[in-house]
């Protein structure tokens, strides 16, 4: 195990992560917080202390690791066990018994060497030796089989462990609040522990157990060398010392410049997914980007760069230091060893046998030394990682389901979560204030508002009013900080948010072009996918058949099988009304007593359109529909109108009532009755306006 790989810089910054996670949503969010930063430049590439452990790390010296290693040792073997119990006890007690055997060879080589150099012919002397001979070599060829047998059992652990610590995080991250993932401190922790905490689980197990092969080897050669002569041992462990500081020195200062650099990390992956996904080239050429973004990562990427040189510096300080005093300290031992045997404290065989310990002895030392460093190193990774699931699993909504059976309703108990009945006769909001975590202003300031079953019930106001937040609240996305949503009498804070979920149907603005096939972009959630030879599912084939989404899958070539990622071979690509199609299909599809529908038909042609609408007029099968738009003709027909302006209802009523009101509402649809009306021949005549609008 050489000195290159000990000190060798590990992925830390810069481990790719999956390109897409970020995404569009994670830039928004960079641009939102850059608001109130230094014009100067990205304050990032100054900053290095947001991170309340660097104090605490910079200080840890060789006791600090020593003192920590037996928790992350624990925790190693926590895991380990969890993942299987019979690889972790085969792989502790094969390598105890490697030790075993190690310790027996070199004491049966005392034997072969005591009767090498006694006195005699030359042939006597290596018969009297044979023996002991065949003693070292059984021995060395057992250690050897058990060796292998406790590497297997390690190997078969690794993949078991990473399983493991893959699922935590990824059942913690989908089950987590949402507003956990507007929380930018929580996002950089998510970001630390999926890039390099969880991949550390599997290497923590790993070195756990090379520190106890190393502890075994270590013991076993200081053991026969505390026989031969009790001065040899201190002496062996002098030697560890040196390379033990300048290892944890050098994981030290990796681990605290992956701490520096996360942020420019996370910058970078960003800007790179611009610059190589294929869904912004267009965009990065025809706006001429190009220039700007390569500034952009190049500035991250000289500061990542400036970092890292310094640290490679660093590193090779501390390593040839390290070299340096362990060479003293070797050349201390033989020193010591050849003035014992001068001065006839030892024999000239145990002398030599000495010397066969203390090269085992060492070697196993620096394996040693190179596992609790590597240790330590996973360790500070690993313990991000587990903070990081403890931290999400404490985001994770507690609102457990009531045991089955169990009426929710008024009567249930306080604070108990509740059963939310299958359908509802009313859902209100009432003085709802809801504000995004790291706002500075809320985004609903006491709303309040009814929606009946069976009604169309349309939300309409400007940009930036809160009809978004407000649906994403009617659906159980996020909690109002005052004020309830009451699905009939059940507050849905009560309730587990899984209930609300599978009752609401979200047909959103901002939807997700799956990578899967068509069928899998409508049922996923609650359907299967058929068996070859299988017929389709009726109430999919109805769902597509009501979006429009059944043209579409006309077109390709696998129908509802064809994947719908132009990232693999045979995969297709969708248009933007061909996805929202698909989007309504899914929003459609789910059996669920509330519809909501927000900006479903931004991307959908005027045929597509009217369809869409004439569906959602009639209540979409019986639903009870929360409508989104900026199509004002559309919502002529709402049983009741909520106009929202600045996060508060401004107006509310039918389309007859707003208008005759004048207000808001008037306006806008005026507006927009006038731009239509323009366009057409009958624009000044007002009734065919509003006619040319619906
Ligand atoms: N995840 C978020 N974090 C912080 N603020 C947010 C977030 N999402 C929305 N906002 C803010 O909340 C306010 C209301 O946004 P919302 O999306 O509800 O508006 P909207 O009425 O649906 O707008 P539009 O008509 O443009 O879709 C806006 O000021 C917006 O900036």
């Amino acid at each position: 195990m050489g000195t290159r790989r000990r000190f060798a810089g590990r992925t830390g910054s810069d481990g790719r992560p999956d390109g897409r996670r970020d995404g569009r949503r994670g830039w928004r969010r960079s641009r939102r917080r850059r608001v109130d930063r230094p014009a100067s430049g990205l304050p990032e590439l100054a900053a290095v202390t947001w991170h309340a452990k660097n104090r605490e790390l910079a200080e840890t010296g060789l006791v600090t690791v020593a003192r920590r290693l037996p928790a992350v040792l624990v925790q190693a073997a926590r895991l380990a066990w969890r993942a299987s119990p019979l690889d972790t006890a085969a792989t502790v007690a094969l390598n105890l018994v490697a030790g075993i055997f190690t310790a027996f060879w070199l004491l049966a080589a005392t034997g072969v060497l005591t009767a090498l150099f006694s006195a005699g012919p030359t042939p006597d002397r290596v018969r009297d030796a044979l023996p002991s001979l065949a003693l070292v070599a059984g021995a060395v060829a057992l250690r050897s089989a058990v060796q292998a047998g406790a590497g297997w059992a390690q190997a078969r652990l690794e993949p078991q462990v990473r399983r493991l610590a893959e699922l935590r995080l990824y059942e913690a991250t989908t089950a987590v609040h949402l507003a956990a993932l507007d929380d930018s401190d929580f996002l950089d922790d998510l970001q630390r522990a999926q890039t390099r905490g969880m991949t550390s689980a599997p290497r923590v197990v790993r070195q756990a157990v090379d520190v106890l092969t190393g502890v075994v080897g270590m013991v076993a050669a200081a053991g026969t060398l505390g026989v031969l002569h009790p001065l040899l041992l201190p002496l062996l462990l002098l030697t560890a010392v040196p390379e033990g500081w300048a290892s944890v020195r050098s994981a030290r200062m990796q681990y605290l410049t992956m701490l520096a650099l996360v942020e420019v990390a996370r910058r970078k992956w960003i800007l790179s997914d611009l610059m190589v996904e294929r869904e912004h080239a267009a965009e990065v050429r025809s706006f001429t980007m190009r220039r700007f973004l390569l500034d952009q990562y190049d500035r991250q990427a000289a500061h990542q760069r400036g970092v890292e040189l310094d640290l490679a510096r660093r590193q090779t300080v501390a390593r040839v230091s390290g070299d340096l005093l362990k060479g003293v300290a070797t050349g201390g031992v033989y020193v010591a060893l050849g003035l014992m045997l001068w001065q006839g404290a030892v024999p000239l065989a145990v002398a030599g046998t000495a010397v066969l310990a203390i090269r085992s002895g060492q070697s196993s030392l620096a394996n040693l030394v190179f596992a609790v460093n590597q240790c330590y190193e996973e360790g500070l990774y690993f313990g991000d990682y587990l903070s990081f699931c403890e931290e999400a699993e404490r985001r994770i909504p507690s609102r457990a389901l009531p045991p089955a059976g169990a009426a929710g309703g008024a009567g249930a108990g306080n604070g108990a979560a509740v059963r939310l009945p299958d359908d509802f006769a009313r859902i209100t909001v009432r003085d709802a204030v809801f504000t995004y975590p790291g706002a500075e202003t809320p985004s609903l300031k006491g709303v309040s508002l009814e929606v009946r079953k069976g009604e169309v019930v349309a939300l309409v106001g400007e940009n930036g009013s809160g009809k978004t937040t407000l649906a994403k609240l009617m659906a159980g996305l996020y909690d109002p900080d005052a004020g309830e949503v009451r699905w009939d009498d059940v507050a849905l804070t009560r309730v587990p948010q899984q209930e609300v979920w599978e009752r609401v149907a979200v047909i959103a603005q901002e939807y997700t072009h799956w990578p899967m096939t068509a069928r899998q972009n409508i049922t996923m959630g609650r359907g299967r996918d058929p068996g070859p030879g299988e017929e389709e599912d009726p109430d999919m084939l109805a769902a597509s058949r009501a979006s429009g989404a059944d043209e579409v899958v006309d077109g390709l070539a696998h129908r509802y099988g064809t994947l719908l990622d132009r990232r693999f071979k045979g995969g297709a690509e969708l248009s933007g009304g061909q996805w929202q199609r698909l989007a309504v299909a899914r929003g459609f599809y789910r059996d669920a007593p509330l519809l909501i529908c927000d900006e479903p038909t931004a991307a959908l042609d005027a045929r597509a359109e009217h369809q869409l609408f004439e569906r959602i007029r009639t209540h979409a099968d019986g639903r009870t529909v929360l409508l989104i738009t900026h199509r004002l003709a559309s919502v002529r027909h709402a049983d009741r109108i909520y106009v929202l302006e600045h996060g508060t209802v401004v107006e509310e009523g039918d389309h007859a009532s707003l208008m005759a009101r004048d207000g808001l509402y008037a306006e806008l649809y005026s507006l927009q009755a006038a731009a239509y009306g323009a366009a057409g021949p009958r624009a000044r005549d007002g009734r065919a306006a509003g006619r040319a609008a619906g």
